[in-house]
């Protein structure tokens, strides 16, 4: 028995990949379009063990309305509109026309045009145009890490009693351990995991996948 998470190599990534996290024609060859229109933004796409991870989680919970702030070419919202349960809808909040025109094409190949309404602008304004009461089931946020606390603020209190919020990049690729950090986005996120962990209006956790996803259930 371990105590410890595994550190994976390439090879058990990929072997963890391949047993149950492969992913279609449609989403390798959106990984393969992004890598080549836009490799320096690359990295910015969630990995597949989490795309994967987001579809179950989305039909586990039985979600109909959903939200996603941060889309870039469209891979994280197309695992969470693939999950939704019938009549659900997705909006996803993004603040790139040139990345979210990527994702509108594939939205439209994978037949997900008609759940998901995409809303370009700051998500710290945009975000307070949705309905003020509590209606979300699922938010991912997965945009500029400074803001991260400021879309919380605005999501808690709009999730439903048992909604899930998924927070991703919440380890920094282990920064959030340096003692004295320079950089205003791993100062952010370090401020963020603080904020979380003691805020009594979710019971969350840390899950140790891809760079780290904080999954919070409200109460
Ligand atoms: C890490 S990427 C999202 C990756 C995406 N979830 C995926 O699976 O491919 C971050 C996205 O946040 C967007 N973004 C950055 N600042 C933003 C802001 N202030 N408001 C809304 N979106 C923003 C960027 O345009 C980018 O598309």
């Amino acid at each position: 028995m371990t105590k410890q998470t595994l550190s994976l190599s390439d090879d058990l990534l990929a072997y963890v990949v391949a047993n149950g996290s492969e992913p279609d024609d449609l989403v390798r060859d959106l990984i393969d379009e992004t890598a080549r229109v836009l490799p320096a933004d690359q990295g910015m796409q969630i990995a597949q063990e989490q795309a994967a991870f987001l579809t179950l989680l989305t039909k586990i919970a039985g979600v109909r309305t959903a939200v996603e702030i941060g889309t870039f070419t469209g891979l994280s919202s197309i695992a969470i509109a693939r999950g939704l349960a019938d009549g659900g809808r997705l909006t996803c909040f993004d603040i790139s026309d040139e990345f979210t025109s990527i994702a509108r094409r594939y939205w439209k190949r994978a037949g997900l045009e008609d759940r998901i309404e995409l809303r370009l602008g700051p998500a710290a304004q945009t975000l307070a145009t949705l309905p003020a009461e509590p209606h979300l089931d699922l938010v991912f946020i997965d945009a500029d890490k400074t803001g991260y606390l400021g879309y919380w603020q605005e999501i808690v209190p709009r999730m439903r009693p048992g909604g899930l919020i998924l927070v991703d990049n919440v380890l920094r690729h282990g920064r959030v351990l340096d003692p004295d950090p320079s950089d205003a986005a791993t100062i952010a996120i370090i401020e963020f995991n603080r904020f979380v962990l003691r805020d009594d209006r979710v019971e969350s956790m840390l899950l140790p996948i891809a760079d780290g996803l904080t999954i919070a259930r409200r109460h």
